[in-house]
């Protein structure tokens, strides 16, 4: 990931509309454009989507920090919704992982609108996903 060739394992970036724009270790920046099809009827993005694009980047700081790619397990999300997001409109999402333990890796990660405003904050904490990892 750090040089720069980000791993496309399911169509999921697509449905959701996110780019991954930056890897370094321990740190991840997409770009996410949310379309309509993720909207609840009151027409703002479900919170669900919301949480898959943190969950994303909280996965994807841990990962960064291996010198190889390894999908992650989530053993929690911890996320606050703090303004609506909006179909069509582009957001800055950012994953840190904090502590990249042995056994526990801990990463949080932020949506901020294109004012720089905060939308959402998640942590969680992610494991390696052995299946993955032979
Ligand atoms: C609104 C509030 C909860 C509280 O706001 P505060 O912390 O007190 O902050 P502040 O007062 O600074 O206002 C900030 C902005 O909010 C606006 N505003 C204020 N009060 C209300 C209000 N009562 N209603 C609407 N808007 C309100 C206010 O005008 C301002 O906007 P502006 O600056 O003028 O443009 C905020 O944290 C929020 O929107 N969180 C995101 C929640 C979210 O998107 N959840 C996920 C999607 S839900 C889902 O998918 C579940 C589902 C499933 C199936 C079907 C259906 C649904």
């Amino acid at each position: 990931m750090a040089d720069g060739r980000f791993p496309e394992i399911s169509d999921v970036n697509r449905h959701i509309g996110q780019v991954l724009t930056r890897a370094v270790p321990g740190r991840v920046d997409i770009s996410w454009t949310p379309s309509e099809i993720l909207c609840n009827p009151g027409g703002t993005v479900h919170g669900g989507y919301i949480a898959m694009i943190l969950d994303n980047a909280v996965c994807l700081a841990a990962a960064s920090t291996g010198e190889r790619f390894v999908p992650m397990l989530t053993l929690n999300l911890n996320v606050d919704y703090l303004r609506a997001v909006r179909a069509d409109e582009t957001y800055t999402v950012a994953g840190t992982c904090v502590h990249p333990g042995r056994t526990r890796m801990y990463s949080t990660a932020t949506v901020d609108d294109a004012d720089g405003r905060p939308v959402a904050r998640a942590s969680a904490s992610v494991v390696p996903n052995k299946a993955f990892a032979r």
